[in-house]
């Protein structure tokens, strides 16, 4: 058995900023990709477990679930990601469920999981594709209020790792998001009448829909980076203190993480370190670690508190 781990900030400003950040900030992030590439094909896994959030093009208020792991589950192919099925393995992923449970986690599950560009970019950055390995995806609510107790997150994760470091596999988890940001995704509470039926149950919009949607998402970011935008500010400090919180292998620094303050001075989006919170358990389960690799910095550009880090159990 072993555990390896990729932690990476992902953003749809990525291939379809309007505003770009600048070419030494680009190639920055290049540098990083390049980094976790090499680490994942050195590592070679023969099994990736991806927590990722979803920003309602697969999970909705008709009935949301704190996590969730996907038996089966597609890429709807949002910014441009990778449309299609993943190569799930069913088995792991149904075993995943059950020893989870067992160790009293309420684990959900869904039969046929849709994935955005949450799911999609790590996969498609470290591997070429969604379908290169058998994967399992988990959902890790990120955007929808209100939010379990960290220590909840923590527990399903190592409930997660525990199973994985018993078997006889090179497992890869993958964490998605974050860190700091606050991009324009709608807040139920604050959302007019016929945006909250999107909400509710917004799946398979129609092409105008989802254009008009990416536009506004492409809109904002430019008007952010131009220093125009009425949304919270990325926070440096924050995302440096979370991150060496995920380096230290004290996973019980999580716990402290409460959800309104991690809004108010984080962002809406900061909830999307549930999936680091979560891949970090993981790996923890299974031994101690240590970090191979850790890159950070703000990118008003692509609306995200950009950071990367690869990790290893010694
Ligand atoms: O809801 C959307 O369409 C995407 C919003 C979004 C923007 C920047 C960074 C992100 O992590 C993110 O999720
Ligand atoms: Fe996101």
């Amino acid at each position: 058995m072993s555990l390896a781990l990729v932690a990476m900030s992902h953003s749809p400003l990525l291939h379809t900023a309007e505003l770009p950040p600048s070419d030494a900030v680009r190639a920055r992030v290049d540098a990083a990709f390049a980094a976790i590439h090499d680490f994942a094909r050195a590592y070679d896994p023969t099994l990736v477990v991806v927590f990722a959030p979803d920003h309602y093009n697969g999970v909705f208020y008709d009935m949301l679930p704190p996590f969730a792991v996907g038996l089966a589950a597609t890429g709807i192919g949002d910014y441009g990601s990778t449309a299609g099925p993943l190569s799930v393995d069913e088995d792991h992923a149904l075993a995943i469920v059950r020893h989870a449970q067992q160790a009293d986690v309420d684990m959900t599950l869904s039969r046929r999981l849709e994935v955005d560009h949450g799911a999609v970019q790590p996969l498609e950055t470290l591997f070429g594709g969604i379908d290169a390995r058998p994967v399992v995806p988990v959902f890790v609510n990120g955007v929808a209020a209100p939010f379990v107790p960290m220590r909840r997150i923590r527990a399903m994760g190592q409930a997660v790792g525990d199973y994985l470091a018993s078997l006889d596999e090179r497992v890869l988890v993958i964490a998605s998001g974050g860190l700091s940001h606050d991009p324009p995704v709608p807040q139920w509470d604050t959302a007019p009448e016929a945006v909250r039926a999107g909400l509710i149950d917004g799946r398979h919009p129609s092409a105008e829909a989802r254009e008009a949607r990416q536009r506004r998402v492409i809109e904002g970011a430019a008007a952010f980076a131009r220093g125009e935008a009425a949304i919270r500010d990325l926070n440096p400090g924050w995302d440096r203190t979370f991150m060496a919180d995920c380096a230290s292998g004290d996973v019980a620094r999580f716990d402290a993480y409460e959800a309104d303050a991690m809004t108010e001075e984080a962002g809406h989006s900061s909830h999307e370190v549930r999936t680091w919170v979560a891949a970090f358990s993981a790996l923890a389960a299974a031994g101690p670690y240590e970090t191979t690799y850790e890159y950070y910095e703000p990118i008003p550009e692509y609306i995200a508190g950009f950071g990367v880090m690869a990790a290893r159990t010694r």
